[in-house]
């Protein structure tokens, strides 16, 4: 840009400097030409003039015309232009001077002359004579005039267009420091590029230039990288695209693609365009941290966090992928479904941070057990689900099911504490359990409920029949919700006697379902249901008030008073709002708090301690007796039955049912009859049928005994009918 200007400069100058010149030169030049012209015309016209009047006097006396001096000196003084000096003379033919008028001039001094004749002869001849001078001054003085304008008129030509380009230049500088330092304070890089042929004919590009941006991502020094060869400094994120980027170049489009540099550990978005021929331009933008997130986004779309395997979307795509392809070729796709055995109770015994960690080892594990090929994802929870392609055999999915099993059941180290737990795991396969992944997930989560029917800890396959189960227990669900709304649940009341005089002392309330086709429905059959889809909770709060409204009626109509007992489902007593329940039934019924009791299970009780200790010592302040029911066949904990403000525990009746005949349950009820005198604990033995069982119990001191051996559990009429026979 600088050589550009001075050589404007020097164009200028001299275009100035020739206009100058011309305006010194031509005008002073001209002046005098045109003003000597016109004295020598004037000078020639005069002679002419001057020579006619003379030749008349010569013409008159042509021997004496020389001696007629004043004549002749007369003729020669009358002048047109009187003013002006001029010397004039007749000189004849011999170079005498015959009159001559009287001024003189100045030199440089020019003259005109014209012949005087006589008779055709040329006899003497006039010559005028004028100064230069005057003419020779004037054209002095304009020469100095115009010296001065041409002074005037070279700086006007220099100057002005000089003015107008530095203009131009100082304009296109501010906007090109403008730009640059756009260029320059860019986030992303910009490098140009110049394309070049090589030593060999190949394409090659220099860098000529490139921003503090593009400097800090490719990590170089942009001056020792400006007019090096662009595949030294960009590697092969160029050189590979350099066909396309010249084709493009003819056609002016634009170019752009990532690369992941490897050499400075970044991923690079590249757009190429060409702001001029022979040349282009690479905008650089690092997108390692976007690319990082979008990874990030789609771990979290596709995978677990926890766990890190694919989640129920992923593992979705897969099935589809895996179908599809058995489809195609003819093969085979089993899936498994896991869940952890007992985990709830872990988790809640442990802390979740345990069951997280659990989580993650079991995932660990049950991957190590897999093929590449195959999947494992985590729906959630503790649910596992594993896809396994291309299975030749079904048993092939046996010994990878059985495989997963052992491992499993292998203890499990979480840093301060050792866990043992086991897996359940059901098995559909494609394509006789299910045609599509939903279908065959749902086969294999119904495989795996059977495989936790049978006792845990085994591997099940799907069978058709457990389909039937599945659809009854789904109508199960329906026609449970209709039985609340309808008013179809009824309740029986179990009498229980003093094990020392056989007299009953108390009754046990126990739920009926009169469904309206299958009549009387026993507990059994709908209360776990009804407790997984927490129905349990709206169910148990009618037998509750349903049962306090009836005690209050006996009491009311003078039956002699009677305990009787509720049994409360864990999910219901965990509802943050059981005991307010609880109170407000009480107050609505009237019933005596004292004569009502509620059995809780140990299970129920062992969760959330913390809760469930606040709940019972508040449920004491009510007045209601607790009872600890089925005691002996959960995870009995002293430290919790010392603590917990418990009236009453019932052992189990699958330790009173062979109570005489095996040493072990012998053993057992004699130890929890022992445990809860010396905690003076009330004791209830449940499901006594034999007078030997009743027999055996009373030798060990049982408080109370309840049991087909005395009752049944018998309708409200039945009940009462028996209540005033005594
Ligand atoms: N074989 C045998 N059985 C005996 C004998 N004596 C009593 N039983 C049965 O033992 C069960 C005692 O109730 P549970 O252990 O609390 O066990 C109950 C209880 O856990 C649950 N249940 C019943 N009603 C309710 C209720 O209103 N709410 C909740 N949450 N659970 C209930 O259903 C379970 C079963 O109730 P039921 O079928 O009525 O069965 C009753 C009763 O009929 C005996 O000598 N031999």
């Amino acid at each position: 840009m600088k050589g550009d200007a001075r050589s404007i400069v020097r164009v200028t100058s001299i275009i100035a400097g020739i206009f100058a010149a011309f305006v010194a030169i031509v005008i002073p030049l001209g002046h005098f030409t045109i003003s000597y012209q016109f004295l020598m015309g004037s000078l020639d016209a005069q002679a002419d003039l001057s020579s006619r009047n003379i030749n008349s006097i010569v013409h008159d006396s042509p021997n004496m015309w020389q001696f007629e001096q004043i004549r002749l000196i007369e003729m020669l003084e009358r002048r047109p232009l009187g003013n002006i000096p001029e010397q004039r003379r007749i000189i004849d033919t011999s170079g005498t001077i015959v009159a001559e008028s009287a001024d003189r001039l100045t030199p440089p001094v020019v003259a005109k002359s014209h012949n005087i004749y006589d008779a055709g002869r040329v006899v003497a001849r006039v010559e005028i004579c004028r100064s230069l001078y005057p003419i020779l001054s004037q054209t002095v003085m304009l020469a100095f005039a115009s010296i001065a304008l041409s002074i005037i008129v070279f700086i006007a030509l220099r100057t002005i267009p000089l003015r107008a380009v530095r203009k131009a230049y100082a304009s296109m500088e501010e906007s090109e420091a403008r730009y640059r330092s756009l260029y320059e304070s860019m986030n992303e890089g910009v490098a140009l590029h110049r394309i070049a042929t090589g030593p060999g004919g190949e394409a090659t590009f220099t860098v000529i230039d490139m921003n503090a941006a593009a400097e800090l991502i490719l990590n170089i020094d942009r001056n020792s990288t400006v007019g090096s060869d662009g595949a030294k400094v960009f590697g092969a994120a160029i050189k590979d695209h350099l066909p396309d980027i010249l084709s493009a170049a003819k056609s002016s489009g634009t170019i752009s693609f990532e690369y992941p540099m490897e050499s400075i550990s970044r991923v690079l978005s590249i757009a190429i365009f060409f702001p001029s021929p022979g040349a282009f331009a690479t905008l650089i933008e690092d997108v390692t941290d976007k690319k990082r997130s979008e990874e990030q986004i789609k771990r979290l779309a596709y995978y677990d966090i926890l766990t890190g395997l694919p989640n129920r979307q992923l593992l979705q795509d897969r099935l589809d992928q895996a179908l599809a392809r058995a489809t195609r070729e003819g093969g085979k796709v089993a899936l498994m479904f896991i869940d952890l055995d007992r985990f709830k109770f872990i988790n809640d015994t442990l802390g979740h941070a345990y069951g997280d960690l659990l989580l993650v080892q079991v995932s660990l594990r049950l991957r190590d057990c897999l093929r590449s090929s195959d999947t494992i994802a985590r729906l959630g929870g503790d649910e596992f689900v594993i896809l396994l392609s291309y299975m030749g055999e079904e048993l092939n999915a046996a010994h990878v099911a059985q495989h997963l099993l052992e491992q499993a059941a292998l203890p499990f180290d979480l840093g301060t504490r050792q866990v043992s737990t086991s897996i359940s795991i059901g098995i559909a396969i494609f394509p006789t359990d299910g045609l599509d992944g939903q279908a065959l997930l749902s086969s294999a989560d119904m495989a795996m409920y059977a495989a936790k029917e049978r006792g845990r800890n085994m591997y099940n396959f799907f069978s058709q029949e457990m389909n039937v189960k599945a659809h009854e227990r789904m109508e199960l669900e329906t026609s449970l919700r209709a039985a609340l709304e309808r008013d179809e649940f009824f309740v029986e009341f179990q009498p229980i006697v003093t094990a020392r005089t056989c007299k009953v002392v108390a009754a046990e309330a126990l739920v009926r379902w009169n469904h309206p086709e299958q009549g009387r429905i026993m507990p059994d059959s709908f209360i776990p249901l009804a407790e997984e889809t927490n129905l349990i909770v709206t169910l148990g709060d009618w037998v509750l008030r349903t049962v306090c409204r009836k005690m209050k009626q006996w009491a009311d109509s003078g039956v002699p008073p009677l305990r009787v007992s509720v049994n409360v489902s864990g999910m219901q007593f965990r509802q943050a709002n059981f005991v307010d329940d609880v109170a407000k039934i009480i107050g609505e019924t009237g019933v005596d708090p004292r004569l009502l009791e509620l059995e809780l299970t140990e299970t129920s009780l062992m969760e959330h301690a913390d809760a469930t200790v606040k709940s019972l010592f508040r449920l004491k302040e009510l007045e209601v007796g607790i009872a600890l029911d089925d005691f002996g066949s959960g995870y009995s904990s002293l430290t919790y039955l010392k603590n917990f403000p418990i009236d009453r525990v019932k052992i189990d009746r699958s330790f009173i049912k062979d109570v005489c005949e095996t040493p072990d349950d012998k053993a057992i009820v004699e130890a929890i009859i022992a445990l809860a005198m010396s905690l003076n604990l009330y004791i209830i033995a449940e499901g006594v049928e034999t007078p030997e069982q009743v027999a055996f119990l009373q030798a060990r001191n049982c408080d109370e005994i309840q049991g087909f051996h005395f009752y049944r559990p018998l309708s409200e009429e039945k009940l009462l009918e028996l209540l005033k026979s005594l």
